[in-house]
């Protein structure tokens, strides 16, 4: 069994790297066919209900709330509510999964309202209320986005009026902190103003609502061109647009920065959508935008610097995708930290770069580029999943300071606020 699907993953895999396009499924035995069972539909089709529902050999299949759904029978013993299988208080499972029978089927099920009773060979029964099997349903799953997003360009980001937060109603309301939440999650940029412009008003910023990520670089960091540390940003030179942190396993998920200071020119911050970018790869060849998706990559980062010696290594595609959904969550990009492809065979090569170049032109469409110069008192979030930021070169003395924020945090402070996240 196990050789079996070893091989049918590697010969998908061989697929999926000739150019044929592969979903991430096993294939299941057809059950149907090996016990032809007559099978009867139970209809109930009240005024206010539509429901109908079916008991087959391996699973149960329900339609309701214009949703074809199908159930594994496991999976209807594993998710019980029941008090004895499941704490309603800490929402965790009591039963014991590795107890449950792979083959259990139910003794008898019924409806009775919108409340389905599964009654199962040692009698104990499970409930399920339609919209609850609805919601927690794959099929369900599979029409819903995790995070809604505004994709943007230049135009249309500057066109929404997105309001900045006061550093006030930020740090003292909940409505502040939840209109910065909502902003940021829908565009993945957000401003804080009339911030005091010291590293410590920021780091109170930060901490208003997440876990500051401590990394390589510190906890807040605070930097100019004084080639302290063995990266670019740590001169005058201009930077390309990016993600940071590609070389984490997990790549940082928001950056804050703050410019405390600027005596000179230039030094403008340039942010591009990625996710607005990636999608127009996807309309304009879908086979690339998977290509971006499956193939891994490494990113690293390697200093001697005085005392600092690192040497990180970060694997994955530039895409990250949710399989069930194809939604984009995350994109890795930056050309300077990207590590010799030494994991691709060299057909997949070719066509890894020609995706890679689709992606960076519709990166630097002009019209894509949204530049800003920061000030002091003015604090920038950007959503490092998504967001790429870059920078031009300047002169004189430049002062910034931030720090990275762990995007669980992030997310859990925006859920708290009932924000879907
Ligand atoms: C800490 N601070 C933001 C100042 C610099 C981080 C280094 C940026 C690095 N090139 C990267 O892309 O990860
Ligand atoms: O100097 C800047 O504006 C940004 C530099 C940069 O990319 C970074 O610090 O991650
Ligand atoms: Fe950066």
């Amino acid at each position: 069994m196990w050789c079996h699907r070893l091989s049918h993953l590697q010969s998908k895999l061989q697929n999926l790297l000739r150019g044929g396009v592969t979903y991430w499924t096993f294939q299941q035995p057809s059950f149907k066919s090996l016990f032809p069972l007559a099978i009867q539909w139970h209809h109930t089709a009240s005024k206010s209900l539509n429901c109908n529902w079916q008991q087959h050999e391996d699973h149960f299949e329900l339609q309701y709330a214009n949703t074809v759904m199908r159930f594994d029978y496991v999976w209807l013993r594993d998710h019980c509510r029941s008090a004895s299988c499941y704490n309603s208080k800490t929402h965790q499972r009591s039963l014991d999964t590795a107890s449950v029978d792979l083959c259990i089927k139910p003794k008898t099920i019924r409806l009775d309202e919108t409340t389905l009773f599964f009654t199962w060979p040692d009698g104990h029964v499970t409930k399920y209320d339609l919209d609850w099997l609805v919601r927690n349903s794959y099929e369900g799953q599979k029409q819903k986005v995790i995070q809604p997003r505004i994709l943007w360009n230049a135009e249309i980001y500057q066109q929404a009026q997105v309001p900045s937060v006061d550093f006030q109603s930020f740090l003292e309301t909940n409505e502040g902190l939840k209109n910065f939440l909502q902003n940021f999650l829908l565009y993945g940029i957000a401003f804080v103003e009339n911030v005091p412009p010291t590293q410590e008003h920021t780091e109170k910023l930060a901490e208003r609502i997440s876990l500051i990520r401590e990394t390589i670089y510190g906890r807040m960091w605070y930097f100019t061109s004084d080639f302290s540390r063995g990266d670019t940003a740590y001169t005058k030179l201009a930077l390309d647009r990016h993600t940071d942190t590609t070389y984490f396993q997990e790549p940082c998920g928001i950056q804050v920065f703050h410019c405390l200071k600027h005596e000179g020119t230039g030094g403008r911050t340039l942010l591009v959508d990625g996710f607005y970018a990636a999608e127009q790869v996807l309309q304009k060849a879908p086979e690339e935008f998977e290509l971006l998706t499956k193939v891994p990559l490494k990113h690293e980062y390697i200093e001697n610097v005085g005392e600092c010696h690192n040497h990180m290594i970060g694997v994955g595609p530039v895409l990250n995708i949710y399989p069930w959904n194809k939604e984009l969550y995350l994109i890795r990009y930056n050309n300077y930290d990207r590590a010799v492809i030494n994991t691709v065979p060299y057909d997949v090569v070719h066509r890894w770069y020609t995706a890679h170049r689709t992606l960076t032109i519709e990166l630097r469409r002009p019209e894509n580029e949204f530049w800003v110069k920061l000030k002091p008192g003015r604090v920038l979030f950007i959503d490092n999943w998504r967001v790429l930021h870059g920078r031009e070169s300047f002169t004189g003395y430049r002062q910034l300071c931030g720090c990275y924020l762990t995007r669980d945090d992030v997310l859990n402070t925006a859920r708290l606020l009932g924000l879907q996240a």
